[in-house]
C-alpha cells in the first residue's frame, strides 16, 4: 500500500501544482469549463485516466464547474498516488481548454 505523505511533503508537492491546494487529508482543484457538456467530457476523460491508474478522485459537478479531490481512501490520507492523479487531471484540463 502507498505510504502516507507528511504535511511537509504535501506542502512541497503542492508547490509544483499551481492550481491545487490542500493538506495531508486531501488535495483539491476547482476548474470552470465553457459549458456543462464540456465539463462532463472532462469528467469522462478523468474517469478513463482513473481506471488506468486504478486510483479515483472524488468529483463534485456543479453546472460547468468541477472540483476534484484526491485522497487515498485505503491509506486514510494523501500519498504519491494522489499527486500522480492530480498531474493527470491537470493534463486533461489543459487539453480541454
Ligand atoms: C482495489 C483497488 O486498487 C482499490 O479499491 C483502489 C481503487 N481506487 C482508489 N482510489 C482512491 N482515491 N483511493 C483508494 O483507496 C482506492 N482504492
Amino acid at each position: 500500500m502507498a505510504d502516507l505523505l507528511t504535511a511537509e511533503a504535501v506542502r512541497d508537492e503542492l508547490g509544483g501544482l499551481a492550481d491545487w491546494s490542500g493538506d495531508p487529508a486531501g488535495i483539491s482543484r476547482t476548474v470552470e469549463l465553457g459549458s456543462f457538456p464540456a465539463a462532463i467530457a472532462v469528467v469522462d476523460r478523468v474517469a478513463a485516466a482513473a481506471e488506468e491508474l486504478d486510483h479515483h478522485p472524488d468529483i463534485d459537478i456543479r453546472w460547468r464547474t468541477l472540483t476534484f479531490r484526491c485522497v487515498t481512501h485505503s491509506a486514510g490520507g494523501v500519498t504519491h498516488r494522489d499527486f500522480a492523479l492530480a498531474r493527470r487531471i491537470d493534463d486533461i484540463v489543459r487539453s480541454a481548454r
